[in-house]
């Protein structure tokens, strides 16, 4: 702790003696230790657990902890550019919510709101406010550069977009009044404009953005999403940054199925309770979605097999009312009941009011639904429901059990919340933050796999059709440690229309896409890895429907050896394996042209928990293999710091 002294395990007990203040030669009792070891303080060496049993473990690094002369030094603490005294800094370490971690250093206070940070950086923590210590605070604190002021301060671009995208007004160089709940108002008026960190979303916006948030203690009743984001973790655990991944892709390359996988496999709980009652709703909402379509889809049946059969009676000379009406055209006809019910059914989605009609219409229609469920016209319409462009894919799997699903008492599983579409997030974006589970399987160094373990990390989920035209706002995600691009390998054969009103090839809107994002300024220095997902349904559709069907694929003229049988014979790849190695390679190529780095490429299965495990983990090596690149020369101190390792580069 004080001279960086090394002993072998027979020297250390009798060099360090009794240890009244912890890890010291006994000539060092009574110093003060060396600041750059402060965060070791109270955490024990391995070798020193073999040594001495737990409670003497125990009781020496309490009084590494806690001896005088082991405190921090109140003169190497300048908040607002003054050295605290000594019964500032007790203060400062005793208020209800102290700063985390304080370490020497110059920090700026807001007495006001609490907001605190280091000199000349945006704010980290919002601690205790109107605690009376260091110097008023200076315009230039966080050496913002917005002409945007809160309580004095010009604050930081990062929080000038924070409180764009927050709502709060900020044309014309206002001044803010910001008081410690977040209610702000602008200086010399009297009124609350609003509350900053009010909405669930804003909280989720400072979690994206790295800003803090008020804490729970201040705000007992804030419990929101993001919140938990931080707070879940053991205190030393945060002393590393957490590394941000970026989830983005085209319209339905499968982000959220990815996002919510990595819930499923590495929360604790993935879903907490009120999401899972809301996610119920929504998937009820869908399956009544789907039912209306197949009920429209019954009209038209019905239509076409009554004119097919009019067609026919008029060839053969007869009147309608001859053939008395009925006959084949009967199959798809149903009893005025659930006729009524379909006409209302169907009137609503018309509407797009299917939504408000929950959860009352669980109680009410399920019985009907059931009673629609048995009935034979609607089976046969159930029956050709490939024929229904609208019925998406996964409709089948909610239909087949739609009577259970839309009782008043169904409670989603996991897996029907990852099926279910459209449960992510209103607004297009969502985060969640996580640890890769320690596995004995995984490495056979077992320290890397530890270390790798406190290791922290946010996925952020982005959806494409939140992007601005010049996609502006990209710019809070500067600080992401890698951009994870999901294609949908399946989509070569599939159109759609395009921000101009034409219809383009998906994969080909899925490049654009691609090249958009490459070549942003953000994203100049940050690693991409495209994830090719779908793999499942390309290696079936590529059997059947040519790679060619996409112009930017016209090239693809596999050697198929003969006696392929979809094997997995690495000397006999499968049509799926070659095309998957084409795709991947072209989107290299495409990414050398335009960056002249390299692009790290991944096969997923996004239904499949352990493709999903091992393309997120795949991510964790490629910001690995990063960090150790610039920091190889950095000392062991700069590891624990927050500030050195991602902006680095
Ligand atoms: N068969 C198969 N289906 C998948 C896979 N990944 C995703 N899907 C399905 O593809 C559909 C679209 O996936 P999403 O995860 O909603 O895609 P998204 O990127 O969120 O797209 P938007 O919701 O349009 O933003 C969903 O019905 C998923 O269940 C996969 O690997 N295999
Ligand atoms: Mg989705």
């Amino acid at each position: 702790m004080v001279c960086d002294a090394k002993y072998c395990s027979n020297c250390v007990l009798r060099a360090m003696g009794s240890m009244p203040e912890g890890r010291k030669c006994v000539t060092c009792i009574g110093y003060p230790i060396d600041e750059s070891k402060r965060a070791y303080l109270g955490k024990c060496s391995r070798m020193l657990k073999r040594l001495l049993n737990d409670l003497e473990v125990r009781q020496i690094m309490k009084a590494e902890r806690l001896c005088e002369v082991n405190q921090l030094p109140p003169e190497y603490i300048y908040v607002n550019g003054r050295a605290l005294y000594h019964d500032e800094l007790i203060l400062l370490q005793s208020c209800p919510n102290p700063p985390k971690k304080l370490k020497p250093g110059n920090y700026w206070y807001d007495k006001v709101s609490g907001l605190w940070g280091k000199e000349g950086q945006k704010p980290s923590q919002i601690i205790s406010p109107h605690l009376s210590v260091g110097g008023p605070i200076k315009v230039d604190a966080s050496n913002g550069n917005t002409q945007v002021y809160i309580n004095g301060r010009e604050i930081t671009k990062v929080e000038l977009r924070m409180l764009k995208l927050a709502g709060v007004q900020c044309a014309g160089n206002p001044h803010f009044w910001v008081n410690e709940d977040g209610s702000y108002q602008e200086e010399g008026q009297k009124n609350t404009k609003g509350y900053i960190w009010g909405k669930a979303g804003t909280k989720l916006l400072c979690a994206v953005l790295s800003l803090p948030v008020p804490s729970r203690s201040s705000h007992p009743c804030g419990e929101q999403a993001s919140s938990m984001i931080g707070r879940t973790m053991p205190e030393y655990l945060e002393q590393r940054a957490i590394q941000k991944l970026l989830l983005i892709g085209y319209n339905g390359s499968g982000t959220s199925t990815i996002f919510k996988q990595a819930k499923i496999l590495y929360k604790d709980i993935p879903f907490s309770e009120d999401e899972r009652e809301q996610i119920k709703l929504v998937i009820q909402s869908h399956v009544y979605g789907y039912i209306g379509i197949l009920l429209e889809g019954r009209e038209r049946f019905e239509e076409e097999s009554l004119n097919e059969l009019r067609q026919k009676q008029s060839c053969d000379g007869l009147t309608p009312a001859d053939a008395g009406g009925k006959g084949e055209g009967a199959l798809y006809s149903i009893c005025p009941r659930l006729k009524a019910f379909s006409d209302w059914l169907l009137k609503i989605m018309a509407s797009g009011t299917l939504e408000a009609i929950f959860p009352a219409a669980s109680r009410e229609y399920a019985p009907l639904v059931e009673e629609l469920w048995s009935n034979p016209a609607f089976q046969a319409t159930y029956k050709r429901r490939s024929e229904l462009e609208t019925l998406p894919s996964v409709a089948s799997y909610f239909l087949e059990r739609a009577v259970e699903i839309l009782k008043p008492d169904y409670k989603p599983s996991d897996v029907d919340i990852l099926y279910a579409e459209h449960v992510t997030s209103s607004k297009g974006l969502s985060c969640v933050d996580f640890s890769f589970p320690e596995s004995a399987y995984d490495d056979d160094a077992d320290s890397g796999d530890l270390r790798d373990s406190l290791l922290r990390f946010q996925l952020i989920r982005l959806q494409s059709k939140g992007f601005g035209e010049n996609c502006k706002w990209l710019e809070m995600f500067e600080d992401v440690r890698i951009v994870i691009f999901c294609v949908s390998l399946s989509d070569y054969d599939q159109f759609s229309v395009d921000g101009d009103g034409n219809v383009v090839n998906k994969m080909l809107l899925s490049k654009k896409f691609f090249e958009n994002m490459v070549t942003h300024p953000t994203f100049e220095q940050i690693d991409f890895l495209v994830l090719l997902n779908k793999y499942d349904l390309f290696e079936e559709k590529i059997e059947q429907v040519p790679l060619g069907q996409c112009d930017w694929f016209d090239d693809f003229h596999p050697v198929i050896s003969r006696n392929r049988s979809g094997s997995n014979n690495a000397n006999h790849p499968t049509l799926g394996q070659l095309g998957f190695h084409y795709i991947a390679v072209k989107f290299k190529r495409l990414y050398a042209a335009l960056t002249g780095r390299k692009l790290y490429v991944s096969l997923v299965k996004g239904l499949e928990p352990n493709s999903v495990d091992a393309a997120l983990k795949y991510a964790r090596e490629v910001i690995n293999w990063e960090e150790e690149r610039p920091n190889l020369s950095l000392s062991e101190y700069s590891i624990y710091s927050t500030e050195a390792s991602s902006f680095s580069h």
